[in-house]
């Protein structure tokens, strides 16, 4: 499913699919902005939505925001990736943007929850990365979400109350991190890719390279 990029070395690599996944108000959306920020190569996933559009989020920017009819139309022709149903919407990954992505060596960032992270699994096991976020406590989870200021309390309420269901899912994950603190948080999933990144399996430039140190040494 992955084309080959270079490394920040210079030996070539697979590019990987990152996910991170939490019940809602975990802090996913925080991490993977500051992700995108301060990591070089790394593109973010921007997924097609038909949830209303919240105070200050951007079309194209946060997701693309579609009709019903718009979202059918892309599952028939096959042009999302993974596609999910969640707290009433729809929401699914566009394919073509990955596939550029990874085709020019950037990994590609995804902000989904389990069912699309099943999903992902099944097409490219190898080179899907993921990560479950965990809220320190029930009642601080709840804050969170009222400290956002862009949901009602009924939505708010909705979203706690699948939070559980939601968490039922975190030990089919490679990682799990707890958001304590952004900072805290932020180093753990950042340390993540990086060791990520450096994966024996993926650097598939390394035989080359080895190759030429050895025949560097020998003459
Ligand atoms: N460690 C933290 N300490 C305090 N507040 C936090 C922390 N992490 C995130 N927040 C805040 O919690 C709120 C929810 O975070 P965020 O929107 O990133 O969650 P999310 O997991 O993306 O939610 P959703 O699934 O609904 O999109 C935001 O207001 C954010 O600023
Ligand atoms: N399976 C997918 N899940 C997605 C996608 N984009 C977002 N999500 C998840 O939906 C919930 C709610 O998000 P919100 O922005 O309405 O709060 C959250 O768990 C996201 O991770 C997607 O393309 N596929």
């Amino acid at each position: 499913m992955t084309a080959g990029g270079h490394g920040f070395d210079g030996v070539e690599r697979r590019g990987l699919m990152f996910v991170l996944s939490s019940p809602s108000g975990a802090g996913k959306t925080t991490l993977s902005r500051r992700l995108i920020e301060q990591t070089p190569g790394l593109k973010m996933s921007v997924s097609a939505t038909t949830r209303p559009m919240r105070p200050g989020e951007v079309d194209g920017r946060d997701y693309h925001f579609i009709d019903k009819a718009t979202f059918e139309s892309m599952t028939e022709r096959d042009e999302l990736l993974e596609w999910a149903t969640v707290f009433d919407n729809s929401y699914g990954t566009p394919r073509a943007p990955v596939d550029a992505a990874l085709a020019a060596g950037q990994d590609v960032l995804f902000d989904i929850d389990w069912q699309g992270t099943q999903q992902l699994r099944e097409k490219a096991r190898d080179d899907v990365v993921s990560v479950f976020i965990l809220p320190p406590s029930a009642a601080e989870l709840e804050k969170r979400l009222h400290s956002r200021a862009q949901d009602s309390d009924e939505v708010i309420r909705g979203r706690m109350s699948r939070a559980s269901h939601e968490m039922s899912h975190w030990a089919e994950y490679d990682y799990i991190v707890i958001n304590h603190t952004i900072d805290d948080a932020f180093a753990e999933v950042q340390s993540i890719l990086k060791a990520e990144r450096l994966k024996r399996e993926r650097r598939t430039g390394l035989t080359t390279f080895v190759r030429e140190l050895q025949r560097q040494l020998e003459t």
